[in-house]
């Protein structure tokens, strides 16, 4: 589905953010002018653009608990980047080191090394249909992904949740993650702020933001979810890993 066109130039540069950006990520140490020594894809001539939904909310918002339905009802393929990057931790790779020391911090990944890791996913999947969870965390995020895979999202869900709820969450999570503590989690949320905020108002001003009270059980939360997917239903149908359940499968009795 998707084929490498050309390599990019070292620098990102004809949208390159604002100065206030440039001063937030500089604050949190990124670096906007990151090189990109990689190679753009796009889809292959002929073939349909990919569906492609951004899953964005702070940390413990329910990104993945309800991504896990939206898998289940709807076929999309589910990336997590976050998943992604714990997968190069574990596998020792060599980047796996300075990821692990990032994500304890509470800090962002350079764009390249997470971007590379969804174009790899993307690239070797034969879904046409991809729910891209924590994904972008930063403008540079964004840029990167629009500059390199060359696609743009057709939906962007935000989880909104107050982060009194986010901290809860996080605490009682018990998955063994080292980024589930106190001081790791303060962190997150000033990051989420002042590096996220800018992509969601983004995608808010382009008419792609449905932003969903994330608070509640996680069925009423999905019931907000649901309604989003309506209009794509066409598109949608045609996945092949569609739940019988599906209210996108028509009732054969
Ligand atoms: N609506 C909800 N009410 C109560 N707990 C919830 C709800 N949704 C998710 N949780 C729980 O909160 C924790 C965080 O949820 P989840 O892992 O889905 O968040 P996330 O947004 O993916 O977080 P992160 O960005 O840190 O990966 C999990 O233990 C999950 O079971
Ligand atoms: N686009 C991304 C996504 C994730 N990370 C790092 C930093 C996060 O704190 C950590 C965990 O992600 P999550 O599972 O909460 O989505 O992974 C990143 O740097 N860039
Ligand atoms: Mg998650």
């Amino acid at each position: 589905m998707w084929r490498r066109v050309a390599s990019l130039s070292p620098m990102i540069s004809s949208s390159s953010p604002s100065r206030s950006l440039a001063r937030n990520q500089a604050a949190f140490g990124l670096n906007i002018r990151e090189s990109f020594a990689t190679e753009i894809s796009k889809p292959e001539e002929g073939a349909k653009s990919p569906f492609i939904t951004f899953v964005l909310g702070g940390p413990g918002s329910g990104k993945g608990t309800q991504c896990e339905k939206i898998v289940e009802t709807f076929g999309l393929t589910h990336l997590s980047a976050g998943d992604l990057l714990r997968r190069e931790i574990a596998m020792h790779t060599k980047n796996g080191d300075m990821i692990l020391n990032l994500i304890k911090d509470g800090k962002i990944v350079p764009s390249e090394v997470t971007v590379k890791l969804l174009q790899k996913e993307l690239e070797s999947s034969n879904s046409s249909k991809f729910l891209i969870d924590g994904f972008p965390r930063t403008e540079e995020n964004r840029v990167a992904f629009e500059r390199i895979v060359g696609a743009d999202p057709d939906v962007v869900l935000f989880f909104d949740c107050p982060e009194e709820e986010m901290v809860k969450r996080v605490l009682n999570r018990n998955q063994g993650r080292v980024d589930d503590n106190i001081t790791t989690i303060k962190k997150r949320l000033k990051i989420f702020e002042a590096l996220n905020r800018p992509v969601i108002d983004y995608y808010k001003n382009k008419g792609k933001l449905y932003t969903i009270n994330a608070v509640g059980t996680v069925d009423d939360i999905f019931k907000q979810v649901l309604p989003i997917f309506t209009p794509f239903e066409e598109q949608l149908k045609q996945s092949r890993h569609v739940n019988p359940k599906s209210p996108l499968v028509e009732n054969s009795s």
